[in-house]
This record gives structure tokens, sequence and C-alpha cells, in this order.
């Protein structure tokens, strides 16, 4: 397995795809199409379909050089058990669960498994071999199999996208930086949830203190020597 060095800022990390995963966060209607949860509850979702694209050319790039493709859905129960009660701090924080209680003909339809708003966007669908991972909070790596699915496959480094760059992204970014895993964010296949400076901040946050911050084209020019070697 040949090592490959992606530029990045701060600095270059180096990494080796088939112990690399391709991780791409909640692209579903909920946090990328209009009528979904985000834009129900006020966020700005009129620049999410340039990312939808870059994912989609990343996830490829990815898939042809050999790294694990991991697709996370957010979301719970359509009895929200799993959202937890007005004893999680969830119940109170979630704008999705606050939605629904201020709008109550949406109960039953925000983020709910089975629903359109929980299912991911048209033009991103996972492929054979890819992992879909429910989660049922930000982090990625809390109460899903993550962390042992990366053990288990030796991978150590864990390439972003997706959306919330300031919520989900920056969560389980930051617990894998805590449990050993190098994260890099590929910038323009991100999204925030807030205003541009939430994004700024998400990722000035990342490529400071807990990872590094890239981008689409990088990642895929760094890819295809190892793409070309596997079909030789
Ligand atoms: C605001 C929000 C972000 N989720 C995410 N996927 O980053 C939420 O779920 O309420």
């Amino acid at each position: 397995m040949k090592s490959l060095t992606l530029k990045a800022r701060p600095e270059a990390i180096e990494f080796t795809p088939e112990q690399s995963a391709l991780i791409v966060v909640d692209m579903q209607n909920a946090y990328a199409s209009q009528g979904g949860y985000l834009d129900l509850a006020g966020f700005d979702v009129s620049a999410t379909q340039p990312v939808i694209e870059k994912i989609n050319v990343a996830v490829a790039a990815a898939r042809k050089a050999g790294m694990t493709i991991i697709w996370f859905q957010n979301g719970w129960d359509s009895d929200y058990v799993e959202a937890g009660g007005p004893g999680s701090p969830n119940w109170h924080k979630s704008n999705a669960l606050k939605t629904m209680r201020s709008r109550p003909e949406l109960q039953g339809k925000l983020l709910a498994k089975g629903g359109w708003d929980y299912e991911l966007v048209d033009e991103l669908q996972p492929q054979p071999g890819d992992i879909v991972l429910p989660k049922p909070r930000y982090s990625g790596f809390f109460n899903t199999p993550l962390d042992s699915i990366l053990r288990s496959r030796g991978i150590r480094h864990l390439v972003f996208t997706g959306i919330a760059t300031n919520v989900c992204v920056e969560s389980t970014l930051r617990d894998g930086f805590f449990l050993e895993y190098f994260g890099v964010v590929l910038s323009d296949a991100t999204h925030q949830a807030g205003p541009a400076f939430a994004q700024q901040a998400a990722l000035f946050n990342i490529e400071t203190f807990f990872g590094w911050v890239s981008d689409v084209a990088t990642f895929c020019d760094t890819l295809a020597p190892a793409a070309l070697a596997r079909i030789a």
C-alpha cells in the first residue's frame, strides 16, 4: 500500500487510501433540500446544490482509489423515542424537534426514519460495498458502530464531506481526533447551518486545532495515481 500526500491547510498530510474512509455526513433532504428541516427551521439551503455535485465527484474518486465510503443519516424513529425526551439536552436544543413543537402539523415528518426528510438526496446514493450508518446525535461516533468498523479495517484517516460543517461534520471530526483519527475536511464539499461565518469558524477550528482542510480538486488529483494503479 502506497501512501499519498494530500496538500492541505495548515500543512500537507500523508494517507493511504486503503486505510482511509470518505465520510459523507447527513446528505439528507432535511439538510440539503428546499422544504427539508433546515429550510423549514429558517436556515439558508439555497447553496447546497454545488456541494452535492462536489460530494459526488469526491465519492467517485475515493471509491476508485479503494477507500471505504461511509454515509451517515441523522435522525430518529417516527415516535422520536431515540431523540430523547425533556430529560435530554437534545430535546431542548434540536431545531428539528423545536420546529415540530411550534408547528404540530410537521410532527412525525422531520428527521423521522421512513420519511422523505430523512432520505439521502436523490443525487447521492450509496453503492454496493459502501457503509450506511444511522446516527441519533450530532457526532457520528455516538451510539453507532463507526469506531469498531474503522478499527476492524485498520482505518486511521477520515476525509469529511457533508452538511453541516459547524455541527455534525465538526462534532464527528472532533470526536475522531480524541480517538486518534486524523480528520481532513474537503471544504467545498461541505456547507454550514447558519451564516457564512459559521463555515469560516468551523474550518478555522479544524485547521488550527483538530485536523486539516483541503478541497475536492486537490483530493481527486492526489488520488488519481492510486485509482490508475488499481486498474492496471
Ligand atoms: C443543525 C443540525 C445539523 N445537523 C448536521 N447534520 O450537521 C441538526 O441536526 O439539527
